[in-house]
């Protein structure tokens, strides 16, 4: 862990040396500081001038200062970095996770650890590590000083340090242990908040306010009890320090005194060895505290590595192979997309966890380039999922799934996105403006062709209507804009990838009759030019469709056009009369 940790340093050590080594130089100033006191004291004693003593505290003083101010920026300014460093990898990773592990992970959590404990990492990796060697050497050298001026005394500040150690050495590992509880602390509240403001309607109009807000407080105070738990150690640790240093003080004293009156040591040398001692007060302090830094960023890095740990989708096949359909490339593209490319399902099994049930369990459907192709079923059929596998969200467990007559597995990742237009039935609008949000799936489009996808969507009402045009954010989750809006949105989106197949899962949301029937329309448009997927909902989309796909219980039940179904199939008849008559 401490090698991981500094890891994160490495790229930073020249620059950490150089602010170190000022440091240093701004604590020889101050180690220098004791001598020249003596050198004072001898000189009044003596009563030679004093003049050139004193210059010389003045200017180790000055130099002191401006050397510290100038190492401490500099560690700043590492710290900083560093920060930047671990934040970047951390959301590098969160970014390239699986799907399936992000279902687990709790988002108010994840947030937690890209600005919580990345933060903690700052001070033990900049301060905690310089100040710690730079309070190791001022250690050193008044050990070194003090041997110079009287043993004796100096066996009984080190019995002093060792007893010092001793309790600090023991209370470190409670104090990880605390920082880690009191950071998952953070972090629990951050979900239980997130969780409020993600279903924030919900909450209010289920009166749920109250509940929540003490559900949050709660995780709040635990957060805080956690917190106090290190408080409390690193209090510990600070005041046996402190007590330690005050029965030095008090053991030199009465030992350097009696050394005195015997004839064995001079006043100004008990005097230098108690100003020495007085001085190791800071440099032990340090290292005390550079030890719980360490403790706490150990903590963090523990958390982040736990993310870090966690593995990121393949972008390549394990073994690349030929395409199938090496005729299938972007030249004979139709209309705004790439070449259609078909789907099918053999045997497909997959369930989402050891321990669930499956919910595929040998499904097979073929769809042909080109044309419009209905998913429908029973909630729970497996038709979303459906989607998740073609997008390669989740690994299906048997079967094969082909993309263009290419298993999906021998898809470069990124290719075979790339191919694909989504668009989510639950939230597929983003935060940020329309434009934004129009360009997120295709950076380079041109200006046409994104006014010719929002004619095509028929969104150019709303683009007149809204104040900004093209430039009016959506708010949260595109909460500014009404359901059917969202959809021509995300619809639009999609068709800007030029995508070869086009998966939309149609939103359950009743619209009213005109928003409809633009989605239709635009549907069967788009259906022209490219493979289009659409898990339906309505019954204008699946009569509108060249061939449906009846899902049920894990497995495919018929395939065929709305006429023959609604003769042939008795389950397809019932979700016709029951479930599509919307609108
Ligand atoms: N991320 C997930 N993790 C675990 N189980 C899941 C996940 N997503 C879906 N499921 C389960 O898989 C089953 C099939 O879900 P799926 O969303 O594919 O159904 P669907 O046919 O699309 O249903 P609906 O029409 O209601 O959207 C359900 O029983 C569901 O509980």
């Amino acid at each position: 862990m401490l090698k991981e940790l500094l890891a994160y340093v490495r790229p930073y050590r020249r620059i950490l040396i150089l602010g170190g080594l000022l440091g240093l130089i701004g604590s020889v100033a101050g180690l220098a500081m004791p001598l020249l006191a003596k050198y004072v004291v001898d000189a009044f004693g003596a009563g030679g001038s004093m003049a050139g003593p004193l210059l010389g505290l003045t200017v180790a003083v000055l130099i002191g200062a401006v050397v510290s101010a100038s190492g401490s920026y500099l560690m700043e300014r590492t710290g900083e970095g560093i920060v930047l460093g671990a934040r970047r990898r951390l959301v590098d990773r969160m970014l390239r996770l699986k799907v399936a592990d992000v279902d687990r992970l709790k988002p108010g959590d994840l947030l937690s650890r890209v600005t919580g404990d990345t933060t903690l990492l700052r001070a033990v990796l900049t301060n905690g590590i310089v100040e710690s060697v730079g309070a190791a050497f001022m250690l050193v050298g008044a050990i070194v000083m003090m041997a110079t001026m009287d043993a004796v005394l100096l066996l009984v500040t080190l019995g002093v340090i060792v007893v010092v150690g001793g309790i600090v050495a023991m209370i470190m590992p409670r104090i990880q242990r605390a920082q880690a509880q009191a950071q998952e602390a953070v972090g629990e509240m951050g979900s239980v908040l997130d969780r409020a403001l993600q279903a924030y309607r919900t909450v209010k109009a289920s009166g749920a306010e109250e509940r929540e807000i003490a559900v949050v407080g709660e995780a709040a105070a635990r957060a805080r009890d956690r917190g106090l738990q290190v408080a409390v150690w690193t209090s510990l640790a600070g005041v046996s320090t402190w007590v330690s240093l005050q029965i030095a003080f008090l053991a030199v004293l009465a030992v350097g005194g009696a050394r005195v009156s015997s004839g064995a040591l001079e006043v100004s040398s008990l005097i230098a060895f108690l100003l020495y001692l007085f001085y190791l007060v800071a440099p032990i302090g340090q290292l005390v505290q550079g030890g719980v830094q360490l403790q706490q960023g150990l903590a963090a890095m523990q958390r982040i590595k736990e993310i870090e740990a966690l593995p990121a989708e393949p972008a390549e096949p394990a073994e690349p192979s030929e395409p199938a359909e090496p005729a299938a490339e972007p030249a004979e593209r139709t209309g705004d997309g790439g070449v259609p490319v078909g789907v099918t399902f053999q045997d497909v099994v997959f369930r989402y966890g050891e321990d669930r049930p499956l919910v595929h369990d040998g499904v097979t459907f073929e769809v042909p380039p080109g044309g419009l192709t209905a998913l429908v079923g029973p909630s729970g059929a497996g038709k979303s999922t459906v989607f998740g596998l073609i997008e390669r969200f989740y690994e299906h467990q048997g079967g094969t799934i082909t993309v263009g007559g290419r298993d999906i597995r021998d898809w470069p990742l990124g290719e075979l996105r790339a191919a694909l237009g989504y668009v989510e039935q639950d939230a597929p609008v983003l935060a940020g403006t329309l434009r934004e949000n129009l360009l997120f799936a295709a950076r380079d489009v041109t200006e046409d062709e994104l006014n010719r996808a929002i004619a095509r969507t028929r969104l150019d009402d709303l683009v007149s209507r809204l104040p900004e045009g093209l430039e009016t954010p959506v708010g949260h989750r595109g909460v500014l804009l009404s359901g059917g809006e969202r959809q021509r949105v995300a619809i639009a989106r999609a068709l800007l990838r030029r995508p070869r197949l086009l998966l939309l899962d149609e939103a359950t949301s009743q619209l009213d009759a005109v928003n409809e029937l633009r989605l239709r329309e635009v549907i069967a448009e788009v259906a022209r030019e490219t493979t289009v997927l659409v898990i339906a909902h309505r019954l204008s989309t699946v009569t509108g469709a060249d061939r449906i796909v009846v899902m049920e219980a894990g497995g495919v039940r018929a395939v065929g056009t709305h006429a023959e179904l609604v003769g042939e199939d008795d389950l397809y008849r019932e979700l016709a009369a029951t479930q599509f008559l919307v609108g």
